[in-house]
């Protein structure tokens, strides 16, 4: 007997690097997943620059032969065929783009970070409350299922109680060899820096296992250190994050550099990226941080269990680069944003209007973390790129 799948009709804000491997992760099936319930499919995207980009884009990415280029966001968003709008800017455009489509009544998912700091983010949090609309940041980490198994054994109380956990995002990219001064991942008109675009998952980690997990979880007291690059932003940061607890504090080492690698010969030889360490064992992560296809469990009684955490496909693999040699997955291989894609799909068919993984005051207090840390460190972005103010030409 067949069942109606629930469709979800996607719009895609910008046609760069990331929006191609979305929407390309977009067309694996999601039977290989499991999943006979959903599916997806690209109905627009919008570039900035012009229609017959958006035209490429929409041909390169395989989407059907009815989806419409828009030479403008605000086409986009106007579309009444969109269920949900993916922004897929850098992070200093997300505030103003994510705006634009919650302000057409529009559910949004939005690339990490979330927006470029805490008073941003508070404000589309708002607006999504006040038109009745799904918003969730792009984490797609949080969504997989070494993630959900990290999370399960944690609340099982396998390792014991969670004391610490390190958890490291770093690419030996020398910024003044790898980027120019325009790219994304320097330029403080972009929003750019180690922080924001990797510390986040470094964060993810601590996070999802620190506080995600607790029944009344509190935000963390931050101490951290930055080191930062010629134009402005942080090339290097550390942070320790202290996070109160009735069994007594928790310490989470959250760390991103973009001058030393997390696996310098990226074969796996440097071990874990992250340590998540409790009273009974531990489980660890291996590289990618952002994009993990390996775990150890390793528990006080000598019990060792390593998982292989294979992506279901077949999917086109990886046409991704920015500058990073980070793996995004082999060919033959979905790149695994599905899992984020899928979760979408599932709040809205169920009336949600938040991610069940990370709801929208979580993302707020790491925002509100991120924003202690800049302070720290004395890194401040333009004002135009930090401002509140909608809408605003960046
Ligand atoms: N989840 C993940 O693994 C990853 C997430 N990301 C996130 O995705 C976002 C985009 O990153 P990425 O795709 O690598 O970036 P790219 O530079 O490749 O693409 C960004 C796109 O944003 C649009 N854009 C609008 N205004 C500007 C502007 N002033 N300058 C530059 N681009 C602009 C452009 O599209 P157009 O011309 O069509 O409007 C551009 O192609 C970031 O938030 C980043 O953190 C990035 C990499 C991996
Ligand atoms: O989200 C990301 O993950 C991996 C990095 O290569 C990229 O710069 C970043 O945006």
């Amino acid at each position: 007997m067949s069942t109606k799948k629930y469709q979800l009709k996607w719009g895609i804000l910008a046609t760069g690097e990331i929006a191609k491997s979305f929407a390309r992760d977009l067309t694996v099936n999601p039977e290989t997943r499991g999943r006979k319930d959903i599916e997806h499919v690209v109905v627009a995207a919008a570039s900035s620059s012009s229609a017959d980009r958006a035209k490429a884009y929409l041909k390169e990415v395989n989407a059907p032969a009815s989806a419409k280029p828009y030479g403008s966001y605000k086409e986009l968003v106007a579309d009444s065929n969109i269920d949900i709008i993916y922004v897929a800017t850098p992070h200093s455009h997300h505030f103003q783009n994510a705006m634009l489509a919650l302000e057409a009544g529009k559910n949004v998912l939005c690339e990490k970070a979330f927006t470029a700091n805490a008073a941003q983010a508070e404000l589309l949090i708002k607006k999504a409350k006040e038109k009745n609309v799904f918003l969730m940041e792009a984490v797609w980490t949080r969504y997989m299922p070494i993630s959900i198994y990290a999370r399960d054994l944690i609340k099982s109380g396998k390792i014991g109680t969670v004391e610490r956990v390190s958890s490291d995002l770093s690419f030996a990219s020398a910024p003044e060899d790898n980027f120019d001064d325009k790219h994304r991942l320097v330029n403080p008109d972009l929003a750019g820096g180690a922080l924001l675009d990797l510390g986040i998952y470094s964060l993810t980690w601590v996070f999802q296992t620190l506080y995600t997990v607790q029944d009344k979880p509190q935000p963390p007291t931050v101490l951290s250190s930055i080191r930062k690059y010629k134009l402005g932003c942080d090339q290097q940061t550390s942070m320790l994050l202290t996070f109160p607890r009735k069994e007594g504090d928790a310490h989470g080492i959250a760390t991103t550099s973009l001058r030393v690698g997390m696996d310098p010969a990226k074969n796996g030889e440097a071990g874990p990226c992250i340590r998540i360490q409790g009273t009974k064992g531990e489980i660890q992560v291996f590289p990618p941080t952002f994009n993990p296809r390996k775990s150890k469990l390793i528990l006080d009684d000598g019990t060792v269990e390593e998982k292989d955490w294979t992506h279901p496909g077949p999917g086109p693999g990886s046409g991704f680069y920015n500058g990073f040699a980070g793996d995004f997955g082999p060919e033959g291989q979905g790149m695994g944003m599905f899992w984020e894609a899928d979760e979408c799909a599932d709040a809205l068919r169920e009336g949600r209007k938040e991610g069940q993984y990370e709801s929208l005051h979580e993302s707020l207090v790491i925002m509100q973390t991120m924003d202690e840390v800049r302070k720290q460190g004395n890194f401040r972005l333009p004002e135009k790129v930090e401002s509140t103010e909608y809408p605003l030409d960046l």
